[in-house]
């Protein structure tokens, strides 16, 4: 069994950069997340590609948190991700928006609930191991 071991990375992003990551699919994967907010408890955004995983099959499911309170989650099944492959997420943000690029065509929003305007907390927790963090 893998051992969910959460990644952790301490980044200073200001709403004017963005944040590359690329990595490696687990070849069993079932589920990845990527969190980026001030801490833990309060994240612009959880972005958790589920493979297959509490319901979920082939779903992005996105959300907020607050306080450890979880926001309204946002669901989007056009799902690039494949099991055993690279994968580029590529994030970049303003006070009002969160944007998701995966791929030339393919890109995800989702509301600043929190209206942050700095990323000091990045966590990469499941099925996917990190190979480069690019902040431009
Ligand atoms: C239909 C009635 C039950 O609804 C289900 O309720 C679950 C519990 O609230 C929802 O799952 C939660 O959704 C949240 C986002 O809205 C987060 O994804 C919650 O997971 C937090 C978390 C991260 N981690 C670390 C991690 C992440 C990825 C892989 C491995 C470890 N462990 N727990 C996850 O437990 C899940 O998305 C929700 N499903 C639906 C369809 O609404």
């Amino acid at each position: 069994a893998f051992v969910m071991e959460s990644q952790l990375i301490v980044v200073n992003l200001h709403s004017r950069k963005s944040i590359k990551v690329t990595g490696k699919v687990h070849s069993e994967a079932k589920s990845f997340a990527l969190n980026l907010g001030s801490d833990g408890s309060n994240l612009l955004l959880h972005f958790n590609p589920r493979f297959d995983n509490q319901g979920d099959f082939r779903t992005i499911v996105c959300n907020s948190r607050q306080d450890r309170e979880w926001g309204e989650a946002q669901r989007d099944d056009r799902f690039p991700f494949q099991q055993g492959e690279e994968a580029m997420i590529w994030i970049s943000f303003d006070a009002k928006n969160m944007t998701v690029k995966m791929s030339e065509e393919h890109e995800i929003k989702f509301p600043n609930r929190l209206g942050l305007e700095r990323i000091e907390f990045l966590s990469v927790d499941g099925d996917f191991k990190v190979q480069s963090i690019k902040i431009d």
